[in-house]
């Protein structure tokens, strides 16, 4: 379990002052248990989302996610815990679309859509269910998707109507937009254009909580992450220190045929940071693990100026990889005790 401290100073919502009294976070997830029949899909989930933040929940098939953002929406009644947006139990909004009376906004599913309703019919019915909505034909053209505004929805490419699902969670205006895997299936001009829409909302102060599989997304759009492992809450922060957390840093590796350079490098680098690695029978091969690649490749580039030195620094899906490799039996009512 983890709990998140900070949060992020951003324009209030327009959801009345009776509800925001005490709201110090666009949501609060605290103790979150979800439970199908004896099977528990999400076991004691805490984490919280600050205002105007993009918050991504990362996690293997069948980690919780979707379990989590149903019960975040309101569409999941959860075994245990509570869910709370811009301080207000999740429990006592009413279900449908205006949850909350207009606070938040979840992306639905493809199956979700009426195949023929066009896109501007499908956005001016979402539309009507929240009180404070965007402008139809802006978000359209937003979405790029002012050549099919009169096209129905069962006549969109996949990715077409995958940006109508992200439409349809925006066109609602709210302050909190709830978004299960929003760029799945957009190629990746789509991709970038769909970020673009998400952060132009993000600047006017929406907040977002999204789950994805890619991890440059999550990378590039969020400010937090939480990533969940088999119905468990493995680790949160940001991405650059869930990195820093998870990875052992940055590896210079060296193909050198350089009489003495490994032992030389040992000395150096010290004899732990120095490891070699099997050639093939090939060019002798060695890496160091460092904190300061660019020193590393300067100190080889002045000694050993023939050796190939490569520079490999970890990325989010090493720190995912490293966090979600074990695949230990899932929680279950029989197993938590
Ligand atoms: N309605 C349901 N009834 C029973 N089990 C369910 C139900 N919905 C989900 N599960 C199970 O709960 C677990 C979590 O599923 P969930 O859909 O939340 O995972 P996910 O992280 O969103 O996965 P994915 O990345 O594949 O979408 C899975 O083992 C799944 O089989």
């Amino acid at each position: 379990m983890f709990r998140i401290e900070e949060q992020s100073e951003r324009p209030k919502s327009s959801i009345s002052e009776e509800t925001e009294e005490g709201a110090s976070h666009a949501l609060a997830v605290s103790g979150l248990t979800v439970r199908y029949g004896d099977f528990t899909a999400v076991k004691d989930v805490e984490f919280t989302v600050g205002r105007g933040e993009v918050f991504g929940l990362l996690g293997r098939n069948g980690a919780g996610k979707t379990s989590t953002i149903a019960a975040v929406t309101g569409l999941l009644r959860p075994a245990q815990g509570r869910v709370r947006v811009l301080g207000r139990d999740v429990e006592d909004g009413p279900r449908g679309g205006t949850w909350l009376g207009g606070a938040l906004s979840l992306q639905p599913q493809k199956t979700s859509l009426f195949p023929r309703l066009t896109v501007e019919e499908t956005l001016l019915m979402w539309a009507s269910l929240y009180p404070e909505p965007r402008p139809v034909p802006a978000l359209i053209e937003e979405l790029g998707l002012g050549q099919k505004a009169r096209t129905r929805a069962a006549k969109l490419s996949g990715g077409q109507q995958q940006r109508l699902l992200l439409a349809t969670a925006l066109v609602g205006n709210t302050p909190l937009v709830v978004l299960d895997e929003p760029t799945t299936g957009l190629d990746p001009h789509a991709r970038r254009d769909a970020w673009a829409v998400i952060n132009r909302a993000r600047s006017r102060g929406t907040t977002f909580l999204l789950s994805t599989h890619a991890m440059e997304e999550a990378e590039e759009m969020c400010d937090r992450l939480a990533i969940l492992h088999e119905g468990r809450l493995l680790t949160s922060g940001s991405p650059a220190r869930i990195v820093r957390d998870l990875t052992q840093g940055s590896t210079v590796t060296v193909r050198s045929n350089q009489e003495g350079l490994a032992v030389a490098a040992r000395g150096h680098f010290g004899a732990d940071a120095v490891h070699e690695r099997a050639g093939g029978g090939g060019t002798p091969r060695f890496s160091v693990a460092t904190e300061r690649p660019e020193r590393a490749v300067a100190w080889f580039e002045e000694r050993a100026p023939q050796a190939d030195v490569r520079v490999h620094r970890p990325t989010l899906e090493d720190a995912f990889l490293a966090a979600t490799g074990t695949e230990g039996p899932r929680a279950s009512e029989g197993s938590e005790q």
